[in-house]
């Protein structure tokens, strides 16, 4: 078994929350209401700029060129047509992105570990998160992929950005990555990228319950 899916075994019961959660198939609905896709744009809005800071040191620790570049491609995805959709999916849903909004307990839990991550020095803890961050987006928007052009682009852009070959390259890259630096990893380095892996997950899920309950105060 690859690493990547010994880590996802590991996690089996809060990666299928993540993915098959009732925010996502009520989005892939249209059923969303507009107000709870607002809020959670405005607060993944927040997790995205930690997000960019994330890979950006990732593409600094990859062990070659070759590693680096598909990262580097990545972030001007991020920085291009992710960034617009946000911008114009908050602006058509009637919020603004400035002042920022303030970060749901859940959104500073997750801040808190991509910076972690980035700080670490340690590339496998960074792919780790980056790795369960794109991986549940895939597995719970490809399913919808085939809805997506039926809905408001609020929702179905949000569907298409996450699914389609494009995408799944990403993914199938950043656990190629993560596999192929792990059997040279001490075991505290592999601990460590572990426990990232399975505290990403567990936020995945909890962005998402956050998010259908409308981010009620802690
Ligand atoms: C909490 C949370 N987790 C993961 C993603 C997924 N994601 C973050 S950046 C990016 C890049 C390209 O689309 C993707 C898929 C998210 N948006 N919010």
């Amino acid at each position: 078994m690859h690493p990547t899916e010994h880590l996802k075994s590991l996690v089996a019961t809060d990666w299928q929350a993540a993915t098959r959660h009732p925010f996502t198939d009520q989005l892939a609905a249209g059923t969303l209401p507009k107000a709870r896709m607002l809020a959670y744009l405005q607060q993944d809005y927040l997790f995205i700029e930690d997000f960019v800071r994330l890979l950006a040191s990732a593409i600094a620790h990859a062990p070659s060129l070759p590693d680096a570049i598909p990262a580097a491609q990545f972030l001007g995805l991020i920085s291009g047509p992710e960034n617009t959709y946000f911008l114009r999916a908050i602006a058509a849903l009637g919020g603004t992105t400035e002042p920022p909004v303030t970060p749901h307990p859940i959104t500073a839990e997750f801040q808190a570990l991509m910076r972690a991550a980035a700080k670490s020095g340690s590339y496998a803890q960074m792919i780790a998160v980056l790795s369960v961050a794109e991986w549940t987006y895939l597995d719970w928007a490809s399913p919808h992929a085939n809805r997506a052009a039926d809905l408001p682009f609020w929702f179905g852009e949000w569907i298409t950005l996450h699914s389609g070959p494009g995408f799944e390259g990403v993914v199938t890259y950043l656990r190629g990555q993560l596999d192929q630096v792990w059997p040279s990893l001490t075991p505290e380095d592999q601990a460590a990228a572990q426990s990232a892996f399975v505290t990403a997950t567990r936020l995945e899920r909890a962005f998402f319950d956050a998010a259908l309950a409308g981010y009620p105060a802690a």
